[in-house]
């Protein structure tokens, strides 16, 4: 547990993935914090003194200390406070669990944003959600349990909260297909238990709202390239 000695603060913003990731983390070792909202379109000099390489959230403050990239600060708490673990100890497992988050952000994440963003241009599109599609196939291939974890979510289920909830929402935003039930079996029913954790479930934000601003930003891009 934080102590009262220790300050511990979440610079972020609601509807991010990444952010999500962190608040996850933090209730799963059941860490009080506070939370900064921080306006990504006018940034605040505290996110750009915390993280001025990236000047991104979320930034993980503790006692003054910032730490960015959410997969580092996941690894920063685990490490930082030893109950609940997220990341195995067994090093090859955790080896593999590095692997598969930056797999998730790299090959999954990375180009399925650039698919969204290549709004007219039909080529783009194809190439990166069909790169984003063949890493899903591998994920898949490798969920042999309720969880990554096992039966309990650990630092892999943490990183593809952006499989579960972002990619349905922000394909359908798009209007184009990469995650669904028929291509993705295991990983959609993995995303429906992992969704329905009571911890994960009350993190997750509204869907409905983050749908019509995501939608707003998304026909405002369009309207721009056209
Ligand atoms: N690799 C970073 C990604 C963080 C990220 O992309 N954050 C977005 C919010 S979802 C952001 O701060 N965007 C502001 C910007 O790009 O200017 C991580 O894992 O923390």
């Amino acid at each position: 547990m934080a102590t009262n000695q220790e300050e511990v603060s979440l610079i972020g913003a609601v509807g991010s993935p990444f952010v999500c990731r962190i608040q996850i983390a933090l209730k799963l070792k059941g860490i009080e914090y506070k939370f900064v909202q921080e306006d990504l379109a006018n940034k605040s000099d505290l996110l750009l003194k915390y993280n001025p390489v990236h000047k991104k959230v979320p930034v993980f403050v503790h006692n003054e200390k910032p730490i960015s990239e959410s997969l580092v600060i996941i690894e920063y708490i685990d490490e930082t406070w030893k109950q609940n673990p997220i990341l195995p100890s067994d090093p090859y497992k955790k080896a593999l669990a590095r692997f598969w988050s930056k797999v998730i952000d790299d090959k999954i994440a990375a180009p399925f944003f650039r698919a969204v963003f290549a709004v007219n241009d039909e080529k783009a599109r194809e190439k990166n959600i069909e790169e984003s599609s063949e890493a899903l196939h591998f994920l898949e291939n490798e969920l042999k349990e309720k969880f990554f974890g096992g039966e309990e979510i650990d630092f892999v289920d943490i990183a593809a909260v952006f499989i579960a909830f972002w990619i349905p929402l922000v394909q359908e935003v798009a209007g184009f297909e990469l995650f669904t039930p028929e291509k993705f079996p295991k990983l959609y029913n993995w995303s429906q238990e992992f969704l329905n954790h009571s911890i994960v479930k009350e993190l997750v934000p509204p869907r409905e709202p983050l749908f019509v601003y995501f939608k707003a930003k998304y026909d405002s891009l369009v309207s721009a390239s056209i």
